[in-house]
């Protein structure tokens, strides 16, 4: 039976509710930051895209530097740690850049949309 306004877990049984409620929250934060990523994700293709047609280089150093500056100043703001702020936009733009060198070989060659170039 599931209590009302308590979210349905894979906890076992005997698991004390305040930290069934608190991993239920983590799951439900995981969740959002899945689906931020896959967003975020979908629109750096679409950058790659227009990086590859316009032959723009796969990364930007000076706008990772921007944004580093903000996303720190933002961390603290928030109580997040800064140094770990940025280790995760590195960490992501390091697989932006990787997906952009790809599309950018893709349109090279002649596949993916085909639009190189129009
Ligand atoms: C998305 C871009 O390409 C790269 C990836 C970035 C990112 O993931 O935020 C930022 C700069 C670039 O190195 C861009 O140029 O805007």
């Amino acid at each position: 039976m599931t209590t009302p306004g308590i979210h349905r877990s894979n906890e076992p049984a005997d698991v004390p509710d305040e930290l069934r409620e608190a991993r239920a929250t983590i799951d439900n934060i995981d969740a959002a930051l899945v689906h931020l990523l896959a967003e975020r994700f979908r629109c750096t293709k679409r950058v790659g895209v227009l990086k590859a047609r316009l032959e723009l280089p796969p990364s930007d150093p000076s706008r990772e530097e921007r944004q580093v500056a903000r996303l720190r100043a933002l961390a603290e703001d928030a109580g997040l740690d800064p140094v770990f702020a940025e280790k995760f936009l590195k960490f992501i733009v390091e697989e932006v850049i990787r997906h952009h060198e790809d599309i950018a070989d893709s349109l090279a060659n002649g596949d993916g949309t085909g639009r190189a170039g129009a």
